[in-house]
């Protein structure tokens, strides 16, 4: 028996999780009588180039998600190939109507969200939408939208707009178990590269040098300027499927995916001195001290124990440095330190 319409948006509206709550969404509206497809759809940049992929779709009546990395998604194509879609977006319509294609009728649903758009629904019926269907749709949607919209405050730091340090905690702890339980197929397990070494995550975190200091001559106004600014030049450096969380105080993580050693060493190494060099109003220079490492092995505890490792040797070692806990432990410089299972780091 059909679920109610109501039953399906209190469902939804009791997620926590952006993916479940697309694919809850999609399947409140697959209860409505006529739909014969409906898929989310991502949009994504790399290059330059935008890129469509299919995120969930309905095969054989069930709706599938994939949470792989767009980027490496075989289904993924430019968004130029799909010129209706494309002018879909660019129009900046809340949805579209496409014109009917072998008796298909397909509605556009974007997903707007500070002015960018990363998702889209799409909704394909054999009949053509009446009003009171697409009044119907509507309204589901904008439930949908200022859910999602409100999931994705709750992530955020309210002052630079990163990703705040609950929301590192939730994913960083489901990347170490679907890694731990993939045991060498997944992301996150290192897999070879012949050229340049194996891939795989690491983990940097980024300290501000002499933070207290900037608040004390220039006052806590030009602090925040200087976080704010500070996480405009970590979105600029690091590529979007990379993660940046602010962790509190002058703290970053920057989460780095599918890349070698040398690539990890030479994008921190860029971006201690990017900030070297940028000028802040009024402030004028600040340094960044990183510790960094691979997320392959070891509990989330034990990762994140290392980078604070590697990053407190910079601090003590003159700052302005960024350094991988490897290379210090195997030049004796720091100790393995186990983890307990018993102390909650975070
Ligand atoms: N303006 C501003 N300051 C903050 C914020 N959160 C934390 N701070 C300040 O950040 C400073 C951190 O100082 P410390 O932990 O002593 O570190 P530091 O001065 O950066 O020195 P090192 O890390 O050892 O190089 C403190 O003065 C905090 O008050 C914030 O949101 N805004």
């Amino acid at each position: 028996m059909r679920k109610p319409i109501l039953q399906n948006l209190v469902e939804m509206t009791g997620l926590r999780d952006h993916l479940r709550l697309e694919l809850s969404v999609l399947s409140t509206l697959q209860a409505l009588t006529g739909i014969v497809d409906i898929r989310a759809l991502e949009l994504f940049t790399r290059e330059g180039q935008t890129f469509v992929r299919p995120r969930t779709w309905l095969e054989q009546g069930q709706l599938l998600s994939s949470d792989a990395e767009a980027a490496q998604d075989p289904r993924r194509e430019p968004l130029e190939r799909r010129p209706d879609l494309q002018a879909c977006i660019a129009s900046q319509s809340a949805s579209v109507v496409h014109v009917p294609r072998r008796g298909r009728y397909v509605l556009w649903l974007p997903v707007w969200m500070n002015d960018k758009v990363s998702t889209c629904l799409e909704i394909t019926q054999s009949r053509a939408f009446s009003q009171h269907r697409l009044d119907v749709i509507l309204g589901i949607f904008q439930v949908y939208k200022n859910y999602q919209s409100l999931l994705d405050y709750s992530e955020r730091d309210a002052l630079t707009g990163l990703f705040n340090r609950k929301t590192f905690d939730e994913q960083f702890a489901r990347h170490a178990a679907s890694a731990a339980l993939a045991q060498g197929t997944e992301p996150g397990t290192p897999c070879a590269d012949e050229q340049h070494g194996p891939r795989q995550q690491w983990l940097a975190v980024v300290d501000i040098d002499h933070f207290k200091q900037v608040n004390d001559r220039f006052g806590h106004l030009y602090g925040d300027e200087v976080l704010i600014l500070m996480a405009n030049l970590l979105r600029s450096s690091f590529r979007s499927h990379d993660r940046i969380f602010r962790f509190g105080g002058e703290e970053f993580v920057v989460l780095l995916r599918n890349a070698t050693l040398e690539t990890a060493r030479k994008a921190f190494e860029r971006f201690r001195e990017t900030v070297q060099t940028h000028t802040f109003p009024q402030v004028g220079h600040v340094s960044v001290s990183i510790g960094f490492v691979g997320t392959s092995t070891g509990s989330p505890v034990e990762i994140l124990g290392q980078a604070d490792q590697a990053l407190y040797f910079a601090k003590e070692h003159g700052r302005n440095q960024v350094h991988y806990y490897d290379d210090l432990v195997a030049a004796g410089q720091l100790q393995t330190k186990m983890a307990h299972d018993d102390v909650e780091l975070f």
